[in-house]
């Protein structure tokens, strides 16, 4: 499967186009919306949240209900495009307009693609940089991952995410019985996190850092369960699923780092702590005793549930501003901001998880017969019974 994504974060809309989907898979807007309002929320968010109600609207490749096997295309809308009808105009720029409206960005941000990417498309106005580099584009990824999560889920994988650590407050270790109550107690929670006191610290947190002016990052986990075992290989490097899944992650806007299972650990640990005995039992088929290595050996899934992790670094745009360089000028300035989120960990949990979903569902896709989903759904319950008695 691949999707394109098109659209500025204050343009008329975003879009993105999905190929690959298998025919008949039920697929409707309600289900993509549900993920689209959890990434908008979270404890830190900025103004913008506010502006925004974000709803997906399928204009291509479902029918009654069901995706056809055609491209499935969808937008989503960016009510704040309202306030930006000239600043973000597709005409030519009539010389008559208000300097406001021509007033071009010269003042890169540090931590943003501002600088960088005015320096590659040699684009004398940042602001062509900064419309499409900014996470306003994670939406239509969340919209695109809705769509996996609906193929995975039709397959008995399932998928939840949660915040572990904002500004240096980590959460107590897990303890759950089913990924459905992890669920339940996240998304109760103002920063998706599972453990109530943690919650209070890290809310406090975010709270100071807004007040100083700054930002903080943190730490989302993604844990899938459900994936058959065998899933990627080892043969070639591009067809490792543990490589796709991690740079699937570093994708997202300001995240830095992955691990998977105990992650770093792994390198302060000996070889008897980290890896994972294999087991076996006519019901299970194989298992692993433990899980320190997050679902994957070798490139492939072992059958356990993935875990993997993702950090997130603080927001760049700060109120108490880092210093930079005009582009015009060469002096030095210290930024004026308009207004950012604080703290986005939480709703990056939601984009974290939509981007592995994405992953898993083309792996999935890429290795089984996959032109309809009740054929997809055979071959999957197959190479679960193939497994099993291997
Ligand atoms: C959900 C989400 C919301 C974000 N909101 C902001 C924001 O309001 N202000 C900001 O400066 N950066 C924000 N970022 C981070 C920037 O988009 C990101 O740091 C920037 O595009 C540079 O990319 P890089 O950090 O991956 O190098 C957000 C990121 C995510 C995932
Ligand atoms: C719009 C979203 O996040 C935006 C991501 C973002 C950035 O620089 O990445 C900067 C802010 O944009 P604005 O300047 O319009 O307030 C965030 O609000 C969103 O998540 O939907």
């Amino acid at each position: 499967m691949r999707y394109l994504t098109a659209g500025e974060s204050h343009g008329p809309q975003l879009t993105t186009i999905i190929e690959g989907l298998p025919a008949g898979m039920p697929l409707t807007e309600e289900e993509i919306n549900k993920d689209l309002a959890r990434r908008q929320k979270g404890h830190g968010r900025g103004r913008r949240m506010q502006i925004e109600t974000d709803a997906a609207q399928i204009v291509g490749g479902v029918r009654h209900g069901y995706t056809l096997g055609s491209p499935v295309a969808l937008v989503v809308e960016n009510k704040d495009w309202s306030h930006w009808t000239k600043i973000m105009g597709q005409d030519p720029l009539d010389p008559e307009e208000s300097e406001e409206v021509k007033r071009k960005i010269t003042r890169a941000r540090p931590g943003h693609a501002d600088l960088n990417g005015a320096l590659k498309y040699g684009h004398r106005d940042m602001r062509n940089v900064l419309e499409r580099s900014s996470a306003r584009e994670t939406t239509v990824r969340v919209a695109a991952g809705a769509a996996a999560k609906k193929l995975l889920s039709l397959l008995g994988i399932q998928l939840a995410c949660h915040v572990l650590e904002i500004g240096g407050v980590r959460a107590a270790d897990l303890d759950y019985s089913s990924l459905d109550e992890l669920k339940e107690r996240t998304e109760a929670s103002p920063v998706r996190c599972f453990d109530p006191v943690a919650e209070k610290q890290m809310m406090a947190a975010i709270d100071d850092a807004k007040k100083n002016g700054d930002s903080i990052g943190g730490i989302v986990e993604v844990i899938v369960e459900g994936m058959p075992a065998g899933v990627g290989s080892y043969v070639h490097y591009d067809r490792k699923l543990d490589s796709k899944l991690a740079g699937a992650m570093v994708s997202i806007n300001a995240f830095k780092g992955v691990e998977f299972g105990i992650g770093f650990e792994a390198a302060r640990k000996p070889g008897s702590e980290v890896h994972d005995e294999i087991a076996y039992s006519p019901e299970k088929g194989y298992y692993r005793k433990t899980n320190r290595l997050g679902g994957f050996e070798g490139g492939m899934t072992t059958g356990m549930p993935i875990v993997v992790r993702g950090v997130m670094k603080p927001i760049p745009t700060l109120y108490k501003p880092l210093q930079s360089v005009d582009i015009e000028t060469k002096e030095p300035y210290a930024a004026s901001i308009e207004r950012s989120d604080s703290c986005a960990v939480p709703a990056a949990a939601v984009v974290a998880e939509s981007v592995i979903a994405w992953e898993l569902a083309s792996a999935i896709v890429e290795q089984f017969s996959s032109d309809r989903m009740e054929a997809l759904e055979a071959a999957v319950e197959e190479q679960r019974r193939y497994a099993r008695e291997f």
